[in-house]
């Protein structure tokens, strides 16, 4: 009985490992995903193909399999979703209805329903569904679950949201007053075009948006000074929020570096003990980075804010009294971090060397809920400091550093 449920609770795991974190699980985790994926994009190009009435009418029965087997399979992926948010590390303290109910409730669980829900109903209820036909399309958001590239994008929006949205007051501002000018000055003149301020909108955001479409045009001195002065604001509105997502989705790729996968955080001794799902948990705090050979990556005394875990190429740590080679597996970086003080050595890759970075903050809350983990972290550091401590006599921190102890990065 009691191995059964262990049994059960394992196959649950495995399960959330699979759709959680995909193809970097293992194989089979590799095929159901993109099997998913597969499906997502069949069923996408079947509602385009759909809408030809001459292929409707020739490949209905074709069309119908697909539906069917897409709806079938991705209700099945939602009740596995809901069945295994347990396992979700940051959620299983709730119990098993409450990490549901919060699955069911996050954006990707919404979209998850969306894609399913509506498909039901022509199967209940004899009407006319056409408008489900497009709402099928909701099924693309799926994809944003397996593409860094859209989560980057998505998360470089979120990130600028605010500057969008001031960007966004800012151009409706801009609207308002073109059209309230456009209207004074055409207004008499072309009273079908500018005859009142709504009117007169839908040329100030054509005009804004530097799309002129010349449905209507200004033909006073005074209404084409106004059009030559929207143009030029109208410029300058769509170059600003451009840049700022651009930027920020430049930022957020580079910041990601390489994407990491369950399997890389797997590899890594530290983590060895760890089930799937705590795997998938740790992966979500890991940022990867890239340095080359000769990079320094930590200054003796400089303020720490993470720590490292070596993937492969080589560092050496450079200790007042000698020089140590870390590699593959090894970490460092964590007595700063753990202190939240200053660096104890300089340390420096000695090849192209990958990187999975920690933040000390995400470092604390990972010890605080791995107590494994959290003693193999400590253990090191203690060693490393005690070593140190041996040969400078007690100095680890330059002492021309008069505060040692830093505020955590915002
Ligand atoms: N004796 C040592 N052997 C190996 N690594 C060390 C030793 N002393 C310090 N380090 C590492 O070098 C890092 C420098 O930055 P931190 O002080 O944050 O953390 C330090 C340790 O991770």
């Amino acid at each position: 009985m009691v191995s059964r449920l262990h049994q059960g609770t394992q196959f649950r795991q495995r399960l959330y490992g699979i759709l959680d974190q995909g193809s970097g699980v293992d194989q089979f985790g590799a095929v159901v995903n993109w099997t998913l994926i597969g499906l997502i994009v069949v069923t996408l190009a079947a509602t385009v193909l759909e809408s030809v009435p001459r292929l409707a009418g020739q490949y209905a029965k074709a069309f119908q399999a697909i539906e069917y087997a897409a709806l079938l399979t991705f209700t099945i992926e939602y009740a596995a979703r809901l069945w295994t948010a347990i396992e979700h590390p940051r959620w299983r303290r709730f119990g098993a209805i409450r990490s549901r109910v919060r699955l069911a409730a996050s954006p990707a669980g919404l979209i998850d329903l969306a894609a399913v829900l509506p498909f039901w109903l022509p199967l209940f209820i004899a009407a006319d569904f056409k408008a489900l036909l497009v709402l099928r399309l909701i099924r693309f958001f799926k994809l944003t679950r397996y593409s860094p590239a859209m989560r980057s994008l998505l998360e470089a929006l979120y990130a600028e949201r605010r500057a969008l949205v001031g960007c966004f007051v800012i151009l409706c501002g801009a609207t308002l007053i073109a059209a309230a000018l456009m209207h004074l000055a055409e207004g008499a003149a072309q009273p079908d075009r500018f005859g009142t301020i709504p009117d007169a909108m839908w040329w100030a955001i054509v005009t804004l948006g530097t799309v002129g479409y010349g449905d209507a045009v200004p033909i006073t001195a005074a209404g084409r000074l106004i059009a030559g002065l929207t143009i030029f604001v109208g410029l300058l509105m769509v170059a600003l929020p451009v840049g700022i997502v651009a930027t920020a989705f430049a930022n957020e790729v580079h910041r990601r570096d390489f994407v990491v996968t369950w399997g890389l955080v797997a590899r890594v001794p530290l983590f060895s003990e760890l089930t799937a799902a705590q795997i998938a948990d740790v992966m979500k705090i890991l940022r990867a980075q890239k340095v080359d050979k000769g990079t320094t990556i930590a200054r003796r005394g400089e303020p720490a804010h993470s720590m490292y875990l070596i993937l492969d190429g080589e560092v050496e740590i450079r200790l007042r009294h000698k020089h140590v080679h870390l590699g593959a597996g090894d970490f460092f970086g964590e007595i700063a971090a753990l202190r939240q003080s200053r660096r104890s050595a300089t340390v420096i890759a000695l090849q192209t060397t990958r990187l999975l970075a920690l933040d000390a903050s995400d470092l604390h809350s990972l010890m605080d809920r791995e107590p494994q983990i959290a003693a193999r972290i400590r253990d090191a550091a203690q060693a490393r400091l005690g070593e140190e401590l041996e040969t400078t006599g007690g100095d680890l921190i330059p002492a021309e550093l008069p505060n040692t102890k830093i505020q955590p990065r915002i």
